[in-house]
């Protein structure tokens, strides 16, 4: 078979994901990631990194919980691998607490995590205000490192990569066989999708060595996730707010609530805020279609809108991508002739 050649536009924890993916899988093609920005300067570089997705109502669940189980095993064998420093990547316990009980208190993703169970009434009195917790220990995936980890190794597997901003798929046409997008929010943008929205979310990033578990209050709000150099408190999820200021207002309603759950933190250092813009979706993109050309077609595959949970399930739908390249090759070969 000829070369084919593949674009992935952006260099987040999703674009490096799935050139990692292909390249290691598809021997025949030749990967290039093409993305304005790259770590440490991505969305994904900022996030906590937990694995602990949120549901998409429209997407079967089955397929959910294969993104999720693919992406926890890939990094559980990091995790268990002399690598794992470097990746940035390693197991977290703590607690997930509500003020009432949530509608589903066993979503998909309960299955995977370890030692998943119901908090103690002696473990609840430490949270006055809340009524119901959940205990169990999952993973932490720290993309200021992950990211030049997955870059070394897409290097490895013989990738390109390009800093250049794609402002029309169309100029690509030529020069590629298919094209990737996990352009995350850009996508608002790149491919005209109105459904990609914001959601900002500010964190402070804290000096706090002694803390070691997680805490998470219900809705996300408020979050405290104990890291390699720093303890990470959020947050907020602001829908259709594009500001990447830090707010003061912000920050101190999250030194607030996290000193509230946690009041030791009152002694803890600030040592950054930090914004990022989640690229919200109602469902998470992966779908393929095809771009005319003069004489014949290009496939594009879309691999984004992964909101707040894209390290979460970053394996999964990078290998979803590699099975719709896969199928779309077989079932119509290179520059057939329409
Ligand atoms: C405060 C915060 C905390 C979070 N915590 C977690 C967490 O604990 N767990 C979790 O699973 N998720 C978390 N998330 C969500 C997670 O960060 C995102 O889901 C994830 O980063 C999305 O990855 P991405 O690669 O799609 O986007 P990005 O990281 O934004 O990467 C997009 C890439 O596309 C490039 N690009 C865009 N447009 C173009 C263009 N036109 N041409 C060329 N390149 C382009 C960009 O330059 C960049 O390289 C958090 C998010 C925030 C904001
Ligand atoms: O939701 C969480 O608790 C983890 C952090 C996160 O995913 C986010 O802020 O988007």
């Amino acid at each position: 078979m000829n070369t084919v050649k593949v674009a992935v536009i952006g260099a987040g924890v999703i674009g490096l994901s799935t050139a990692v993916c292909l390249a290691e899988a598809l021997p025949y093609c030749s990967v290039k990631i093409l993305a304005e920005k790259f770590s440490p300067d991505t969305t994904s570089d900022g996030a906590a990194g937990i694995l602990m997705p949120k549901v998409f109502p429209d997407i079967p669940v089955e397929r959910q919980r294969r993104w999720f189980k693919e992406t926890f095993a890939h990094l559980q064998s990091i995790v268990e691998s002399p690598e794992a420093p470097e990746a940035g990547v390693y197991l977290s316990s703590g607690y997930h607490i509500f003020k009432e009980v949530p509608t589903d208190p066993n979503p998909y993703w309960t299955d995977f995590v370890f030692g998943f169970r119901t908090m103690t009434v002696h473990e609840m009195k430490r949270f006055p205000k809340h009524n119901f917790g959940q205990a169990f220990t999952t993973i932490k995936c720290e993309c200021s490192r992950y990211l030049p980890w997955l870059e070394k190794r897409f290097r490895k597997a013989g990738g390109q990569i390009k800093c250049e901003k794609v402002t029309d798929l169309q100029q690509l046409i030529p020069h590629y066989d298919v094209i990737v997008n996990c352009s995350g929010l850009g996508s608002h943008h790149l491919v005209g999708d109105e459904g990609v929205y914001p959601v900002r979310g500010q964190i402070l990033k804290v000096h706090a060595t002694w803390l070691k578990n997680f805490i998470r209050d219900g809705d996300g709000k408020t979050y405290i996730y104990p890291g390699i150099d720093h303890v990470t408190l959020g947050g907020t999820r602001q829908k259709d707010d594009w500001r990447l200021e830090v707010d003061k207002g912000d920050s101190e309603g999250i030194m607030e609530r996290c000193s509230q759950l946690e009041p030791s933190l009152q002694k803890a250092q600030v040592l950054e805020e930090w914004v990022g813009l989640r690229p919200g979706r109602r469902n998470l993109c992966v779908e393929r279609e095809w771009l005319q050309a003069q004489d014949h077609q290009v496939l594009l595959v879309h691999n984004y809108g992964h909101g707040g949970c894209g390290i979460s399930l970053s394996w999964g739908s990078a290998l979803d991508v590699v099975g719709l390249v896969r199928k779309s090759l077989h079932e119509k070969p290179l520059r057939a002739k329409l």
